[in-house]
């Protein structure tokens, strides 16, 4: 067996030519048109980005380019030829991997097992050797500058080193063009650069990407090619040089480009409001003394990076870690510590950070998804009158623009964007008076960010209290302030109106001078 990392030349189609085609793709799941007629051009050596509004068909075409889903219709190739019959697993894996934002690594194999699984190296006969795919493992991991011990397991890998492991896996197989499913969606700014760092090496040495993200700016970044998808349909293929921000945007919602996102700036003060959230010098395992407050109607902004402490401390207020140190009071009354249950009753809403996690039961339907914290309120007794479910659902999908076949519909089989639209839904079902939510735009599209943002506008002006704990701009800059923490404690305060070039130094515990 070839362990080496570096594939052979032959396996590298020259720049500019077309290495993935797909022409007239058609998938339909049931009643719902996925792919309508849809076609794309990947060219060797370029970064092309795949976008449109969630439910738009992204996720299925990548699926289909990697010989996971047989559309109805249509036909892909690779660098010229004919695509393998799906049965040909191996053939598939040679020429695409796909990183999706559930990773495909076992947890419980190490780092080492995992690259080179299926394909151990031996030594007198069919016995592993340990040793070699040790050593091996290290070499690819250090020809692809992922620094990671081959020795963990890969259950203990943050969700960055975890999905460089699996590109170094990709491309350890002789892969040279991988499809990046949302990669950011669970990253942090700080590892965010670090994968376009990558990215660019890579793009270097010959890596092709099909990069999937909701954050156009990312785009303008890293790709230089964009695709957008509409309603199932291909609507145009550019130069992202020569699709401007506006027309990009307008091109994906099919609208004219609409006014900026909501901000915080001009709402009237809070000052006299009552507290809704107390924080009382609290600690937990990754956060110290924290103490803060937020008042009914008032949006406040958690900042900070993945290790800074401040989703946990978002999830303490959820019930979902008992403090070791200090208190919370919600609207007056102390907050029993540690119970998610006590929460709800307390009034506390919650969109948990991970929805393929923490948020939903994927066998379960639309409706009872988004109706499991209020199942009491749909009926006598807390029987739950199906009648009473579907009413409600309707509403949800019609008010968080859910793009769903109706209220049965399994979550399973709604895209990412519009399952996260259903861990919202059941959040503000319980008519709670704080909400607190964990990167709730993560996975949503350009146009429904905007009407999520617009949902938070509208809990505070019925006297909600809000507390966003983010590290993207367009979701701090709904909140009043903004609290930044930084490796567990609280550093900083801004008021509405900071620039962005403030809140990424605050995230990033940088000192800026003001000369
Ligand atoms: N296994 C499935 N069964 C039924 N319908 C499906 C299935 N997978 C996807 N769909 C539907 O196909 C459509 C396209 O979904 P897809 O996941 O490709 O969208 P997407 O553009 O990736 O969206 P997002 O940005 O939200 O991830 C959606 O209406 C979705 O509900």
């Amino acid at each position: 067996m070839d362990l080496s990392a570096t594939p052979p030349p032959s396996d590298r189609a020259a720049p500019g030519r077309p290495l993935v085609e797909a022409h007239g793709i058609t998938k339909r799941f049931g009643p719902t048109v996925a792919l309508d007629d849809v076609r794309i051009t990947i060219r060797a050596g370029e970064s092309h980005a795949l976008v449109g509004r969630n439910g738009a068909g992204k996720s299925t075409l990548v699926s289909v380019l990697a010989g996971l889903l047989r559309p109805n219709s249509g036909t892909v190739r690779f660098d010229g030829a004919p695509a393998p019959s799906l049965a040909d697993r191996g053939a598939w894996h040679r020429r695409v991997a796909c990183v999706h934002q559930k990773p495909t690594i076992f947890g419980d194999l190490t780092v080492a097992e995992n690259l080179f699984l299926g394909r151990y190296p031996t030594t007198f006969g069919p016995v592993i050797s340990w040793r070699r795919m040790r050593r091996a493992a290290r070499q690819v991991l250090d020809e692809w500058h992922v620094p990671v011990d081959v020795n963990v397991l890969a259950g203990r890998l943050s969700v960055e080193d975890t999905q460089l492991v699996e590109i170094a896996r990709s491309l350890s197989r002789g892969v040279r063009f991988i499809a990046l499913d949302e990669p950011t969606a669970r990253l942090d700014s700080s590892a965010i650069d670090r994968l376009f760092s990558h990215m660019r090496r890579l793009d270097r040495a010959g890596v092709t990407f099909l990069y999937i993200s909701h954050h156009l700016e990312e785009i303008y970044e890293v790709c230089q090619v964009v695709t957008v998808l509409r309603d199932a349909r291909w609507i145009t293929t550019a130069p992202v040089g020569e699709l401007p921000r506006a027309r990009l945007i307008a091109e994906i919602t099919g609208e004219p480009a609409a006014a900026a996102a909501a901000g915080s700036v001009g709402r009237p003060s809070k000052a006299d409001a009552p507290l809704a959230v107390e924080v009382d010098r609290l600690s937990g395992p990754s956060f110290r003394e924290v103490s803060l407050t937020v008042r009914a109607g008032e949006a406040v902004g958690l900042a900070g990076l993945a290790g800074s402490g401040s989703h946990q401390l978002a999830e303490a207020l959820a019930g979902l870690h008992r403090p070791t140190g200090g208190r919370i009071r919600i609207l007056g009354r102390p907050l029993e510590p540690g119970s998610a249950w006590a929460a709800l009753r307390a009034g506390v809403g919650f969109v948990p950070r991970d929805r393929h996690y923490e948020g939903l039961v994927p066998d379960l339907s639309v409706a009872e998804n988004a109706s499991m914290t209020i199942t009491d309120r749909l009926g006598p007794l807390g029987m739950i009158t199906p009648k009473a479910r579907d009413a409600f659902a309707r509403r949800t999908i019609a008010d968080l623009d859910i793009k769903a076949t109706g209220p049965a519909q399994p979550v399973t089989r709604l895209s990412g964007g519009n399952q996260q639209k259903v861990v919202l839904a059941r959040a503000l079902a319980t008519d709670p008076k704080v909400l607190v939510l964990i990167n709730p735009t993560a996975g949503i599209d350009v146009k429904s960010r905007r009407a999520l943002l617009s949902v938070v506008d509208r809990a505070l002006t019925e006297g909600r209290a809000v507390l966003i704990a983010s590290d993207q701009l367009e979701e701090l800059r709904v909140c009043d302030r903004v609290l930044v923490m930084f490796k567990g404690t609280l550093t900083t305060e801004h008021a509405a109106g900071w620039t962005d070039h403030e809140m990424v130094a605050s995230i990033e515990g940088v000192t800026l001078s003001h000369e």
